[in-house]
């Protein structure tokens, strides 16, 4: 493991996995050690598919009150529910129905069989959030070859978008329509996590932490910001030694 102020290095993607689970585990005990309570934002994307399976492995994952946090989604496909290419149901499938939560605390965004638009589902989750969107504990993000993240795409106007969620359209990753948090409600979070695998990454993650224009570069939670790479993906960043 390397270190370099707010970016840290693992081997590869399944120790980056398992280490960002353990990590993810003691966060939310501490907020709950704290409040009695924890909340978490997930996301879509194959790296995070690995977290959820090692949070579900883990030895620990008692340390946490699996009734006692709430889940919120970064990002959704606008698809039907149930749809396989839908981030809940990934997260569904690789750990939120194995463990005990509390089903009201589980906050998917609108499927496209419930609500017409992406608009109308992005509508109906700024509702669910409320007036004052939470600090989350830790919010997670994937990074995407092109710098997005959540469904935050550089150059499509929901980058921009005001309030706390805004329909995408237009996505260059399918499916074209999705639904997201915009940048000042990710920015809101106590933690931002920003979690990349793979060489594919690696001139994205550069150029974010460099210039900071992409989307990916333009998160700054209120408490900190962490990216948590492994060595493919780091392997632009001239400034770290492994
Ligand atoms: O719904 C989605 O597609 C996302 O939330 C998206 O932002 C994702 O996290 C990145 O594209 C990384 O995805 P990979 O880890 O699969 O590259």
């Amino acid at each position: 493991m390397s270190r370099s102020g707010a970016v840290i290095v693992h081997n590869d993607a399944d120790v980056l996995a398992e280490a960002v689970a353990a990590r993810l585990l003691n966060r939310l005990a501490d907020a709950q050690a704290h409040r009695g309570e924890a909340s978490i934002v997930l996301t879509g994307g194959r790296i995070a598919a690995k977290v959820y399976q090692n949070i579900l492995g883990s030895p620990i994952r008692t340390v946490v009150d699996w009734s006692k946090v709430d889940f919120w989604w970064g990002d959704e496909r606008f698809l039907p529910s149930g749809d396989p290419e839908r981030n809940e149901t990934q997260a569904r499938e690789a750990f939120l129905d194995h463990l005990p939560v509390d089903p009201a605390r589980v906050h998917p965004m609108a499927a496209s069989d419930a609500v017409a638009t992406p608009e109308a589902a992005a509508e109906l989750y700024a509702a669910e959030l409320g007036p004052q969107v939470p600090a989350f504990d830790l919010l997670l993000l994937g990074i995407g070859e092109d710098g997005h993240v959540a469904s935050l795409f550089p150059g499509n106007p929901a980058l921009e978008a005001e309030g706390a969620v805004v329909g995408v359209r237009n996505s260059p990753k399918p499916p074209p329509e999705r639904v997201s948090l915009t940048m000042s409600a990710i920015n809101g979070a106590t933690a931002a996590w920003i979690i990349a695998s793979g060489e594919g990454k690696a001139e994205a993650v550069d150029e974010a932490l460099s210039k900071g224009e992409l989307p990916a570069g333009r998160v700054k939670a209120v408490g900190h910001t962490r990216w948590l790479i492994d060595k493919d993906a780091a392997s632009h960043l001239k400034h770290l030694e492994f």
